[in-house]
């Protein structure tokens, strides 16, 4: 059963939102005894909201999780409790510097020059057709490796040349899937005979930590032998988050083992797919909407002229009951459905499923902001996402930059589906052709 659900991903999506919009947004559902797997599915505001932040408390992250996403080690996305607070308090510190968001946006821009439009103008000459997400990906990869460790791998380069980092966070973001699809027992003897799922994830989790570890040694090596002064200058982020770290942790004391390298996998796995993924599919949507194609350049245009935005595991501490009315115990493992809210008509309305960006605009004109408990993308509560405002820069340039310059038209006929992965990537790629705007 577990292989057939893997491959049919996008089935099971389908028919659990079906049966989710039917049964009022929240489902229970009773595992093998052997799995101690029992599940609550829930897409109810009402109860994220709960989880997420009235109850915060009650609902940490645990070991289960942990073992799940291993990758990241100590990082802020594993952790609860104090350790957390400290690390969210490190990051957060970090990205509100009064320079950080010119820097980053500098970081993209730089990218859309040097990387995005040659790439982009090279490809439209000829005609052929290209996958914009594997574009995306190169992309994010490029400028989170920049940000984060002042080195700019240039994997969105005219050659595509294969980066073995780069390419790893597919497998991770697949396998990580495929870990919390089956019993634990069975991937963790697929991980000690390194077989299969698990020896797929252990050999991209090598090439990361390969790559992290020697950009790492890099900056450690650069600093040693520059003058003191200038340190912050160039190595700003990794120097900082130490630095940082100590202040904010008081009698904590120095950070863990691991603390730097746990913490800058954790921001390239969570800066990287995330925003690729939500750049494709918004190009998918767009490219079969052509009156909103028209409609964003106009905007731009205008703009210019005046010289002038899947799913989380949760268990319960203590037994109780969420405000849908479902008891949760220890052994329940409650799934926060993102991809099931988004299409809950309880919440959105019978249009649900139509593309109508116009939703999100109010009467005035203005951005309609909805709680983070119906629009849920970015989590919400104490443990809300830490790079928003990074991804939207990113995607607002990204964006605006190639519906200013082409026309993107979908490859007729090449199949647009979810893949098995945490992040909802497109199973075969956004294959299209791009025809240039005169501009
Ligand atoms: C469209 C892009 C993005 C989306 C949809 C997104 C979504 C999310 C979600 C749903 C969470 C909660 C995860 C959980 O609790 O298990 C999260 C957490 C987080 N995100 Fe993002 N994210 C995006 C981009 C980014 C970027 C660019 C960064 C920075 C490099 C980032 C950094 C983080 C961090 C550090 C956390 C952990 C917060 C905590 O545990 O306190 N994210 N994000």
């Amino acid at each position: 059963m577990i292989p057939e659900t893997f491959t049919n991903l996008h089935r099971l999506h389908n028919t659990l939102t079906r049966t989710l919009n039917r049964s009022g947004g929240t489902f229970k559902w009773k595992g093998h005894w052997f799995a101690n797997m029992d599940m609550l599915i829930t897409t109810d505001p009402l109860d994220i909201h709960h989880v997420l932040s009235k109850n915060f408390s009650n609902y940490p992250k645990g070991q289960k999780y942990r073992k799940l996403f291993d990758i990241f080690g100590d990082g802020i996305i594993n952790l609860d409790g104090h350790l957390w607070e400290i690390h969210r308090k490190t990051i957060m510190s970090l990205f509100r510097q009064p320079n950080f968001q010119s820097v980053f946006e500098a970081v993209v821009w730089n990218k859309v020059e040097s990387g995005l439009l040659p790439v982009l103008e090279s490809i439209s000459k000829t005609g052929m057709e290209i996958d914009l997400q594997e574009i995306f990906q190169r992309f994010t990869f490029d400028t989170i490796c920049k940000v984060l460790l002042d080195y700019d791998p240039q994997s969105l380069s005219l050659n595509f040349p294969y980066i073995p980092c780069e390419k790893a966070w597919v497998d991770i973001t697949d396998g990580m899937l495929y870990r919390h699809l089956i019993p634990p027992i069975f991937w963790k003897v697929q991980r000690l005979l390194r077989m299969g799922n698990e020896k797929k994830l252990s050999d991209a989790y090598n090439a990361v930590y390969h790559f992290v570890d020697k950009c790492l040694a890099r900056i450690q090596h650069e600093s040693i032998n520059m003058e003191s002064e200038h340190v912050h200058e160039s190595f700003g982020l990794v120097t900082s988050l130490v630095t940082e770290f100590k202040s904010q942790s008081g009698n904590f004391g120095y950070p863990p083992k691991n603390f730097v390298r746990d913490t800058i996998v954790t921001l390239l796995g969570a800066g990287r797919d995330t925003t690729s993924t939500t750049l494709s599919w918004f190009f998918y949507l767009v490219a079969k909407n052509p009156i909103v194609e028209d409609k964003i350049r106009e905007e731009i245009q205008t703009f210019l002229e005046m010289k002038v935005d899947d799913q989380k595991n949760w268990n319960s501490k203590e037994p109780e009951i969420l405000p849908s009315g479902h008891h949760v115990s220890q052994n329940t493992r409650i799934i926060l459905y993102y991809y099931g809210m988004g299409r809950m008509e309880k919440i959105w309305g019978k249009d649900c499923t139509e593309f109508k960006p116009e939703r999100w605009i109010s009467e005035k004109g203005g951005i309609k902001h909805e709680p983070s408990s119906k629009f849920v993308a970015f989590s919400g509560g104490p443990r809300t996402c830490l790079g928003k405002d990074m991804s939207f820069t990113q995607l607002k340039i990204v964006a605006s930059t190639i519906i200013y310059h082409y026309h993107i038209e979908l490859v007729e006929g090449h199949p647009v589906i979810p893949s098995a992965s945490m992040v909802l990537m497109m199973k075969h790629g956004l294959k299209v052709r791009l025809t240039k705007i005169s501009i």
